[in-house]
C-alpha cells in the first residue's frame, strides 16, 4: 500500500484550521505580518476590522485561493503550505461564500449546484440532483430551483450559493462578507440559515460586522487592523469588557 507523507494525513484531534505566523504579501505592500490563531472543530469564529486589515486575504489563504509569502496553514492537520500537499483534496473539505454569490448567471439554481459536484466530486446527476435539493430545501428555496439567478433577491441568490457550497459536503465553511452587498431586509434570511448551520455543528469562520449573530453564535471574535490580529475573544466578552477596547473603538465607528 502507498505510504502516505505525514503532512497528507487528516489528523481528527487537530484543529480544523491552525495558521502560524502568517505573512503575505502583494509586491512590497506586506497585507498579513504575522497571523497566528486557531479555530476547532464546531466553532464559529467572526471576524472583523478595518477595510484593508487583511480579512479577506485571511481568508483566502486559508482555502489557497491566495498563497501565503510564509508562515503555515494547518486544515484538519495538514499542512496545505507544503508544496506536496493536493491542494485540490484539502480545498474540498472547505466551503467558501463571498459577498457577490458568484453564481453563474446564465445557469439555473438547480445547474448551479449540481456542476461543481459532478466535476469535481464526480457524482452522476441523478445524486447531484439530490443533494441539490436537499440543500435548497435546508436554505429554505426548494421552490426556485428552476429559476436563474437575475430572477431571485440578493439574500435568496446568497442563500443559493450557501446551498452550493454545502452540496460539497464541506467540513468548515468560509463567509467573507456574506450579508454586505445585501439589503438590510435581506440580512435576517442570510443571518438565519448562518445560525441554524452553526447550530447544526458546522465549523465557520466568518468576516462580519454583524455583532448580533457573533454575540449569539460565535466562539471567538478577532479584531484584525493593519495585517496582526490585536484583539481575540469570547464575543460577549470582547464586546463588554473594557479590556478590549480597541475593538469596541472600532465597532462603535462602523455600526
Ligand atoms: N490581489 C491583490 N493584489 C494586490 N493587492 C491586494 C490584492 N488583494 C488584496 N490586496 C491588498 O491587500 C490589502 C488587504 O486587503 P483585504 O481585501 O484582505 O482587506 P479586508 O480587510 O478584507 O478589506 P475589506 O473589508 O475592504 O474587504 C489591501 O491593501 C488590498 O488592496
Amino acid at each position: 500500500m502507498e505510504e502516505l507523507h505525514p503532512t497528507q494525513t487528516i489528523d481528527e484531534r487537530a484543529p480544523a484550521i491552525q495558521v502560524r505566523d502568517l505573512h503575505k504579501s502583494f509586491g512590497d505592500n506586506e497585507v498579513l505580518t504575522g497571523i497566528d490563531f486557531s479555530v476547532d472543530h464546531g466553532q464559529v469564529v467572526c471576524v472583523v476590522g478595518p477595510s484593508g486589515s487583511g480579512k479577506s486575504t485571511l481568508l483566502r489563504c486559508v482555502n489557497r485561493l491566495e498563497e501565503p509569502t510564509s508562515g503555515q496553514i494547518f486544515v484538519e492537520g495538514i499542512d496545505i503550505t507544503d508544496p506536496d500537499t493536493e491542494l485540490d483534496k484539502v480545498r474540498s473539505r472547505i466551503g467558501m461564500v463571498f459577498q457577490q454569490f458568484n453564481l453563474f448567471p446564465h445557469m439555473t439554481v438547480l445547474r448551479n449546484l449540481t456542476i461543481a459536484q459532478q466535476r469535481a466530486k464526480k457524482r452522476g446527476k441523478a445524486e447531484a440532483e439530490t443533494i441539490a435539493r436537499e440543500n435548497l430545501d435546508k436554505v429554505g428555496l426548494a421552490d426556485k430551483i428552476h429559476a436563474f439567478p437575475a430572477h431571485l433577491s440578493g439574500g435568496q441568490q446568497q442563500r443559493v450559493a450557501i446551498a452550493r457550497a454545502l452540496s460539497m459536503n464541506p467540513d468548515m465553511m468560509l463567509f467573507d462578507e456574506p450579508t454586505s452587498a445585501l439589503d438590510p431586509e435581506l440580512v435576517g434570511d442570510v443571518l438565519d440559515v448562518m445560525r441554524a448551520l452553526a447550530h447544526d455543528g458546522m465549523t465557520m469562520m466568518v468576516v462580519t460586522h454583524e455583532m448580533g449573530f457573533a454575540r449569539e453564535v460565535g466562539d471567538k471574535l478577532v479584531f484584525m487592523d493593519g495585517g496582526v490580529i490585536v484583539e481575540e475573544g469570547d464575543p460577549v466578552q470582547v464586546l463588554n469588557d473594557p479590556q478590549h477596547r480597541r475593538t469596541q473603538s472600532f465597532l462603535s465607528k462602523v455600526l
